[in-house]
């Protein structure tokens, strides 16, 4: 495949492993990447060690996205050394009011979008994919989002990306991601499943500070919290709520993707699927195995489960970001065979 250059929308937690991932795959140049404060671009190829080095230690990731601030929580302490933050302590980059609108106006030199952004407003990626289609984008845009009820908010943009020429790739990170397309491959040993059960051991080696964004987002998975209440958490509430748990957070019956993204592939219905794991928010070890287990029937009568696991030493940023990078060139060559509209990541496996 020739060269293909992409851009990416959020250097958190995520997006910079991204731009760092991206330096161990064929044939990807990042030209593009911005925080909620600046962009860099760079059509030769933005000198990524420069970026990370520059943002190491000062990452912008507060709660706001295009809403501004007005929370407890974006008055928290992010991390910052020196007077710029985020992205805008790199020499490649520079303030910018709207850097998602600088990015969609060099839209014409880049192949590939992966928005790494938060998802505190459902509709906040949703909205963004609708300025892309605005501003006359046409290539891939992809996203890592969790949340089951964001694939219909792009699934209604469908006829919108069709024209635009877009090929939209929604879920396509760990869980929903990585494990989605897994059991869709297990799944191919089935006439029928009857169960697809997900199990994830996250260990986080930088802690919250570096992550903040996936730890707020899953703490908006616990019982008695949601997303609004989530956002509106101070950083030192959420410190607690980690201190109470020991560090040590469960999660049962989340609300991730995978089901929908599995039942629009055909593999089963959404409500077979479960969702659930366990984040250590101080040790890079994982407390537990990450497993996906599918059960059903074959074509001559047995039942049975397969299961896939992950090695314990894989973090959860390498299982974010290859599968995201890896969906990304798979969006590009469905774009470049011009398949527009929604994918998610099962239906790019093996189909029935
Ligand atoms: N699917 C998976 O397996 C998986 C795993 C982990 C994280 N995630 C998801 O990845 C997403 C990112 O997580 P994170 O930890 O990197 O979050 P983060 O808060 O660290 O980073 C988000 C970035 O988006 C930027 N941003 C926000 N609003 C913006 C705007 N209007 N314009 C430009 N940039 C803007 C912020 O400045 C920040 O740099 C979250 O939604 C999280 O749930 C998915």
């Amino acid at each position: 495949m020739d060269d293909i250059t992409f851009a990416v929308l959020g250097t958190g937690g995520i997006g910079r492993r991204a731009l760092e991932v991206s330096q161990h795959k064929d044939a990807l140049t990042p030209v593009a990447a911005c925080d909620r404060h600046g962009v860099a671009f760079d059509v030769d190829g933005l000198d990524v060690d420069e970026l990370l080095a520059a943002t190491e230690g000062n990452i912008d990731n507060e709660v706001a996205t295009d809403g501004g601030n007005g929370t407890a929580a974006a008055e928290g302490g992010v991390k910052q050394h020196g007077e710029d933050r985020g992205v805008v302590a790199s020499n490649q980059a520079r303030p910018s009011d709207d850097p998602i609108q600088e990015v969609i106006d060099h839209g014409d030199r880049i192949d590939a979008v992966l928005l790494a952004l938060p998802n505190y407003e459902h509709d906040f990626i949703p909205r963004t994919a609708t300025r892309f289609v605005e501003g006359g984008y046409s290539g891939v845009l992809i996203d890592v989002l969790k949340r089951s009820r964001v694939i219909d908010m792009l699934d209604d943009r469908s006829d919108e990306f069709d024209d635009a020429g877009i090929t939209f790739i929604c879920g396509a990170g760990a869980t929903p991601g990585l494990l989605t397309g897994a059991a869709s491959l297990a799944a191919q040993s089935f006439v029928e499943v009857t169960d697809v059960d997900i199990w994830w051991g996250v260990g986080l080696k930088s802690g919250y500070e570096d992550n903040r964004g996936t730890v707020r987002e899953d703490i908006a998975h616990l019982p008695e919290y949601d997303i609004e209440t989530a956002r509106e958490l101070s950083d030192a509430e959420i410190e607690d709520i980690i201190d109470d748990h020991d560090g040590v957070i469960e999660f049962e019956d989340m609300e991730h993707a995978d089901d929908v993204l599995l039942e629009r592939a055909g593999v089963c219905d959404a409500e077979d699927v479960s969702v659930g794991g366990i984040l250590d928010v101080r040790n890079d070890e994982k407390p537990t195995t990450t497993t996906v287990r599918v059960t059903g029937t074959t074509f001559d009568g047995e039942t049975a489960t397969n299961t896939f696991s992950l090695g314990d030493e894989t973090s959860m940023e390498a299982n974010v970001n290859g599968p995201a990078l890896g969906y990304l060139k798979a969006g590009v060559r469905r774009n470049c065979a011009g398949e527009y509209g929604v994918f998610g990541p099962a239906e790019l496996m093996p189909g029935f």
